[in-house]
């Protein structure tokens, strides 16, 4: 109802309001201002990043497309309940199936859509990991069978490998399949409590098939783990089949849209043909037939692929948290020194932008991370078709330390941008506890990341033993052919300048890794009592070191990719001078800040003094600066749509603080002006005869 107010009220207030009014923000105007302050084309750099014009102008297009739909609605999205995440979540998953088929898009369209919409549902594991797993498990016949069925959702599968007991040791799995060759039948069965399928999203309420990871034994022999596909639930009426246990585990931390699952076997029976056979088979009769020792691991390829997407996605969420903080630490002001100023907008505290410009600078070098990891794991798909598995091991490597390392950095980055946007950070309309929340099973799923880290620490420590008995090493590993050599390298920066140079950056990347590489072995050795051991107690009480320096070798490998790209971009002209130039600034920023972060290692090693971290130290902090003026015009040249960011504060009109007020509206508390308390709790107890004076 209309509130009347009375002149001589309104004639009171008008002084104090216009007093107020002289020095409060203007949100609007500080982002435009901020715009307007760019050194280099934005749009250029928005089309590099996208992929082109065409394809930035094709994503606003459907987002514009579907935010009408029902399914694209994202208005109640903070306020659902899980049940309501869970269904929408669905909902969402078969409106862009339907979108796709009826505007004939292809896959990397169905990305963008999906990322669009940013609602994991129970649809997550049927496209990430049981359609890959078909694809890179299952012979031309299994996937003539299954694919067309799964890529027009007849079924809906998902990837069953952890159990309540195991996880990470995926060789200590106790789901069993044994063969019964009479009738040439597998029996797969859970014998343990602690070999109950647990995790797998979409296993809950939603699969219809799995991707059965389980051990394989035929004539009384154990060959460990295989990948096996069954139905589990009925295609008439969604219940449990003959022998099958299935249900959601409850709520987690964060994406809770997604019902992930439980799973018990007893004594199912499922066709011989069951087992995915591209690699290792089984004959009619029961005998094993091994897949070929060079590709003995094939059958974690899945993993792999899942890693590789992980690493790509990690810059792009840490890239839609440092955009949304950005825009808000421009147009948040806070605090003045003297009455009648205009408050300082909080991006200017160097706090603020000595946090939040490196993580900018972070989120560009993960994208072009993102771009290599991808590029290399297409080219290893390229070979294995071929037949030729040779560059697995690197790419395992590879791509196991970039998933622990990217994940971690996106993860605390996320973090931090929500830190810097204060009280309204913690708010979920800012969309970043959500991001957070949902985001950081990264660091876990997919192999936890100290586990990741160890991978790459022991491939680069037989890298390095390697070298030292005449191996020729490649790809990034390269560099350890010459760890002697850096055992004994100093740095030769001796002013701010200097620091500047690519070229010193990346050696001191690549020193530190080296030594690393150089004390694990030692350390390992030591514990080996000799010839280094590579499990065990030796392995196990080497595990910090390690870890550490595969730390160092995965930065190194981000800074390089950052380097290599932009020198690319260089020599191809493929950016004008202006936009190299705040690129170079944000290579500089990135390096700087990673190695002012782990001088304590090159302080210790010798290969620093003192006073070379001072001058490190002061060309970062000088970077931040000259960061700072370009600020949100990088964060604009990502390119992410306010539908896509669904966060008050990451306004691309700065309008925050009328976000905040307009989104608060779909909250159900706000239903009706007495709330739900009022009936429910709060008459009864407030109307209590003496209520108030028994306290
Ligand atoms: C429209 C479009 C929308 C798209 C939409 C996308 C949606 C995107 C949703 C994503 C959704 C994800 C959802 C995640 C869902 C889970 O989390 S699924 C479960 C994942 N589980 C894991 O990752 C388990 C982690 N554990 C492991 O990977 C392995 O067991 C470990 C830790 C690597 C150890 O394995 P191990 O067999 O014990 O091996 P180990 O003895 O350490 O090493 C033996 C040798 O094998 C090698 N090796 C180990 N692993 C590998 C490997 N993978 N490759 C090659 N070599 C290997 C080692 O390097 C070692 O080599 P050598 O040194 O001997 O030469
Ligand atoms: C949200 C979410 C979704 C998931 N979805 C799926 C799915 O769809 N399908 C599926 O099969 N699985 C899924 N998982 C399971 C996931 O892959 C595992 O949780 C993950 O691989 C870690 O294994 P774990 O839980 O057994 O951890 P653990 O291995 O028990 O780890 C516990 C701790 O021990 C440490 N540790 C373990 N082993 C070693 C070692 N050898 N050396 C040193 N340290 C070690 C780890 O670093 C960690 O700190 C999902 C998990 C989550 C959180």
């Amino acid at each position: 109802m209309a509130h009347f107010v009375d002149a001589r009220t309104r004639v009171l207030q008008e002084e104090s309001t216009k007093a107020v009014l002289s020095n409060c923000s203007d949100p609007k105007a500080d982002l435009a201002a901020e715009r307007a302050r760019a050194t280099f084309d934005v749009g250029e750099l928005l089309h590099y990043l996208n992929g082109g014009r065409e394809k930035v102008e094709r994503k606003a297009h459907f987002a514009e497309l579907i935010s009408r739909t029902e399914w694209g609605n994202k208005s109640e999205r903070y306020f659902q309940t899980r049940e309501e995440q869970y269904v929408h979540g669905l909902k969402v998953a078969f409106g862009i199936w339907d979108f796709m088929k009826e505007k004939r898009l292809g896959i990397s369209d169905g990305r963008v859509l999906r990322s669009l919409v940013n609602a994991p549902g129970g649809l997550e594991l049927h496209i990430g990991m049981f359609i890959p797993s078909l694809i890179s498990h299952a012979n031309p016949e299994q996937q003539a069978k299954w694919l067309p069925k799964a890529q027009s959702l007849e079924i809906i599968g998902t990837y069953a490998q952890t159990e309540l007991g195991h996880g990470t040791f995926v060789r200590g799995l106790e789901t069993t399949a044994t063969y019964d060759s009479d009738r040439q039948e597998f029996i797969v069965h859970s014998p343990t409590l602690t070999s109950t399928k647990w995790w797998p999203g979409g296993l809950g309420k939603t699969a219809t098939h799995i991707i059965l990871m389980a051990r394989l034994f035929t004539k009384g022999k154990d060959y460990g783990p295989h990948a096996f596909i069954m139905q589990i639930r009925s295609l008439e009426d969604h219940k449990p089949l003959t022998g099958i246990t299935i249900g959601d585990i409850g709520p987690k931390f964060g994406f809770n849209g997604v019902d992930n699952g439980f799973l018990r076997l007893e004594y199912v029976r499922i066709p011989r043909e069951a087992m995915l056979m591209r690699f290792a088979k089984i004959t009619p009769e029961g005998d094993y037939v091994p897949p070929p020792p060079a590709n003995a691991k094939a059958s974690y390829a899945t993993m792999m692929y899942v890693r590789s997407t992980i690493v790509q996605d990690a810059g792009k969420f840490l890239s839609m948290a440092v955009t949304i903080a950005t825009r808000y630490t421009s147009v948040r002001r806070q605090t003045t020194s003297s009455k009648g100023q205009r408050e300082t907008q909080v991006l200017d505290y160097q706090s603020v932008a000595g946090s939040l410009l490196p993580l900018l600078a972070t989120a560009y070098a993960l994208h072009f991370t993102g771009k290599v990891m991808m590029q290399m794991y297409t080219d290893f798909e390229r070979s294995r078709d071929r037949g030729d598995f040779s560059n697995l091991p690197e790419l395992h490597a590879f791509s196991s330390g970039l998933k622990a390392m990217c994940t971690t950095i996106t993860s605390e980055g996320i973090e931090k941008s929500r830190l810097l946007c204060g009280g309204h950070g913690y708010s979920r309309l800012s969309g970043l506890p959500d991001m957070y929340t949902s985001y950081v099973q990264n660091s876990t799923w997919e192999g936890d990341n100290n586990v990741m880290f160890l991978q790459t620490g022991r491939y680069l420590i037989k890298s390095l033993l390697g070298a030292m008995t005449g191996k020729t090493l490649s790809g990034y590993a390269k560099y350890l052919e010459n760890a002697q050599f850096e055992m004994k390298e100093r740095c030769n920066v001796s002013t701010e300048v200097q620091w500047l140079d690519p070229a010193a950056q990346l050696a001191a990347f690549r020193n530190r890794a080296a030594r690393l590489c150089v004390d694990a072995a030692e350390q390992l050795k030591q514990e080996s009592g000799g010839n280094p051991v590579f499990e065990g107690e030796p392995w196990d009480n080497s595990n910090v070191i390690v870890i550490k320096l595969a730390v160092a070798h995965s930065q190194y490998v981000i800074y390089k990719n950052f380097m290599d790209s932009l020198q690319g971009i260089r020599s191809r002209g493929e950016l004008q001078p202006n936009t190299v130039r705040a690129l170079a600034d944000l290579q500089g920023l990135f390096g700087l800040t990673v190695l002012e972060r782990e001088v304590g290692d090159m302080l210790e090693s010798g290969y620093l003094s003192a006073r070379q971290v001072k001058l490190l130290r002061a060309q970062q902090r000088a970077l931040v600066k000259a960061v700072r003026p370009n600020a949100v015009p990088l964060v604009d040249a990502f390119g992410f749509l306010d539908y896509e960011l669904s966060s008050a504060l990451g306004r691309s009109d700065g309008d925050v603080y009328r976000g905040l007020l307009e989104m608060a509206q779909a909250s159900p508390l706000n239903r009706t002006e007495e709330g739900p308390g009022w009936k429910a709790v709060l008459e009864a107890q407030m109307k209590k005869p003496g209520s108030r004076s028994r306290l």
